[in-house]
């Protein structure tokens, strides 16, 4: 009795949320917003063995543009989520410390930007920043925290114990060193959020001063608004701090728009679609499991200084398997156990009888000590490649491991039977989009392909087999050469080549320079 009055209570409550009319949004406050580059994925990439990101790229329909909060609605917002919506300030403000952590770790590698100086205000955005400093000491990074202006309330005690059962170190603002750039790679700054109003007053205001003072090191990551900006107009006096990244949560406030820094970061995944679109609310959507998505303009990157440091166990020769296919295994099954996406896709490069190669996407099928097997259109470039010169060359590459290996030998088809098989193994729409596509040829635009795919799918749609074309199949490639590739500090990497000789069955293990 007593749980369905107040059931009926919080239905009014959140449908009065709901039907109160929203505070004027601009949709001019619009910005572009762009997927996590190949080069961001390059530039994240860690130095050692890694496991599978979660992180996918979104796709550029999610995210067209994004819109900012005036001050107003930002507070509004933040009291409907802790109101109506049923969230506490503790668990945003978990979500929120974990977005800027996850954030700081997309961009900053702990191999390189360790020692990470997080100077908390007296407000939640300082409640964030502890937060934020839990989380990059578990991530691997050596936060300090400068928090002067200390609150009594016991979510921010507690903040402080964890730290400190952590052995996080507290520094006065007396002690902070004379020169930041000596002793940190990384502040964040959680002085003020959108809160904010007014001048800076003690100690924030020579804090603030000295942080607009530093060059290239340490990096600011700013949370949510540049502190001492103002939350709608921005740095609108000029000599404010200069962020290198930005963490808006929730929703950019106003501010953001003169963020020129390269990272622009959104933060704070726990946005319910009814505030979204009472607010009018263009927000991207968060690839996988991330807690953070990239906004903005993609940074600009000097190619010629991008560069990973491979870190990996020795290859040896007395480690690795005398039989080339069954060491395959042994990566292959590693590659897949570390969660790696499409394990078994590989480049498959052939030439032509004018010896002009050419290089391709295929998926591996199969593999034992006959050969290695995929699938595809004989009439294609690839087939007509093979045809005029039946050999060829694979290539793995697991980037997340540091191995390349490469495979080459003659290719021939596969039998009818085999092929047969496989083709009725896939599912129904690949079978049909094998007939629709006639491989390598120039199509006069997708509508061609999508109409032939929607009457074969009519025509199938009894179930019956879908006949496999005739020029749809498998190759096979024999392999004579295998090179197994482990990436290795300042390019001294493993190579160990198994070739054979002429009439002889028995591998040859051999390393080559790398
Ligand atoms: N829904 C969300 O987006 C969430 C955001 N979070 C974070 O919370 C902040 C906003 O937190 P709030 O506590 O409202 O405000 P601030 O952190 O900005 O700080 C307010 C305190 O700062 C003092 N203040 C204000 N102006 C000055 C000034 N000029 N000089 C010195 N001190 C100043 C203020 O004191 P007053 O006496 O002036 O009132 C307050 O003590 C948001 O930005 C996010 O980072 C949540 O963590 C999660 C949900
Ligand atoms: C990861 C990945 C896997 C692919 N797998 C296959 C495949 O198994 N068979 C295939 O015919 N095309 C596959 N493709 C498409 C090919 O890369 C290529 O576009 C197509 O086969 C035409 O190549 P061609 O014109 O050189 O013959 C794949 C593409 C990617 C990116
Ligand atoms: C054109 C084409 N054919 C075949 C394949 C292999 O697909 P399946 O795994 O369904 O055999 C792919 C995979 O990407 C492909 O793009
Ligand atoms: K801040």
């Amino acid at each position: 009795m007593r749980r369905t009055v107040i059931r009926r209570r919080v239905t009014r409550m959140i449908s009065a949320f709901l039907f109160q009319p929203p505070l004027p949004i601009s949709p001019k406050h619009q910005y572009s917003l762009l997927p996590l580059t190949t080069t961001q994925r390059f530039l994240t990439a860690s130095h050692s063995f890694r496991t599978l990101s979660t992180k996918s790229i979104p796709n550029m329909q999610d995210s067209a543009s994004v819109s900012y909060l005036s001050q107003r609605e930002a507070a509004e917002i933040d009291e409907t989520l802790m109101g109506p919506l049923g969230f506490s300030v503790d668990q945003l403000m978990e979500l929120a410390g974990l977005s800027v952590a996850t954030s700081v770790a997309e961009v900053y590698k702990p191999s390189e930007y360790s020692r990470v100086l997080a100077i908390c205000g007296p407000g939640n955005n300082g409640g964030d920043g502890l937060v934020a400093a839990r989380h990059l000491h578990h991530f691997g990074y050596k936060p300090s925290i400068c928090y002067p202006k200390r609150t009594s309330k016991s979510l921010y005690t507690g903040l402080v114990t964890q730290l400190e059962s952590l052995s996080v170190p507290f520094v006065s603002v007396e002690d902070l060193p004379e020169d930041l750039s000596e002793d940190f790679d990384v502040i964040i700054d959680a002085i003020f959020g959108f809160s904010f109003h007014g001048a800076p007053r003690p100690p924030f205001d020579a804090i603030i001063r000295r942080l607009q003072t530093l060059q290239k090191r340490p990096v600011i990551v700013s949370v949510d608004i540049p502190s001492g900006w103002h939350v709608e107009e921005g740095d609108h006096e000029g000599g404010g701090i200069k962020p290198d990244m930005l963490v808006s949560l929730t929703a950019p406030k106003l501010c953001a728009k003169s963020f020129s820094g390269p990272h622009h970061f959104l933060g704070g995944r726990f946005v319910p679609p009814s505030v979204a679109e009472k607010y009018k609310l263009e927000l991207p959507s968060y690839p996988g499991t991330s807690m953070c998505v990239r906004i903005g303009k993609p940074p600009k990157v000097d190619i010629s200084a991008m560069r990973v440091n491979y870190v990996s166990p020795e290859l040896l020769e007395d480690q690795v398997e005398s039989d080339p296919v069954l060491q395959f295994r042994k990566w292959f099954d590693e590659a897949v156990a570390a969660g790696l996406r499409e394990t078994n896709a590989m480049a498959l490069s052939t030439t032509n009888k004018d010896r002009k190669p050419s290089s391709r996407m295929v998926l591996l099928k199969g593999f034992d000590e006959n050969g290695f097997v995929w699938f595809t259109n004989y009439e294609s470039k690839k087939g007509s490649d093979l045809s005029e010169n039946p050999f060829a060359a694979l290539l793995f590459y697991w980037e997340d491991m540091n191995r390349q290996v490469r495979i080459e030998g003659p290719v021939e088809r596969i039998s009818e039977e085999e092929s047969e098989n496989y083709y009725h193994s896939r599912p129904r729409g690949s079978q049909i989009g094998a007939i629709v596509s006639k491989q390598s040829s120039v199509v006069p635009g997708r509508h061609v392909l999508y109409d032939e795919y929607e009457e074969l799918t009519k025509k199938y749609s009894d179930g019956s087999v879908i006949p496999k074309p005739k020029n749809w199949g498998g190759f096979r490639l024999k392999p004579n050469l295998f090179e197994f590739w482990q990436g290795q500090p300042s390019r001294l990497h493993d190579r160990l080549q198994y070739s054979l000789q002429e009439g002889n069955p028995a591998w040859i293990i051999r390393r080559l320079a790398p």
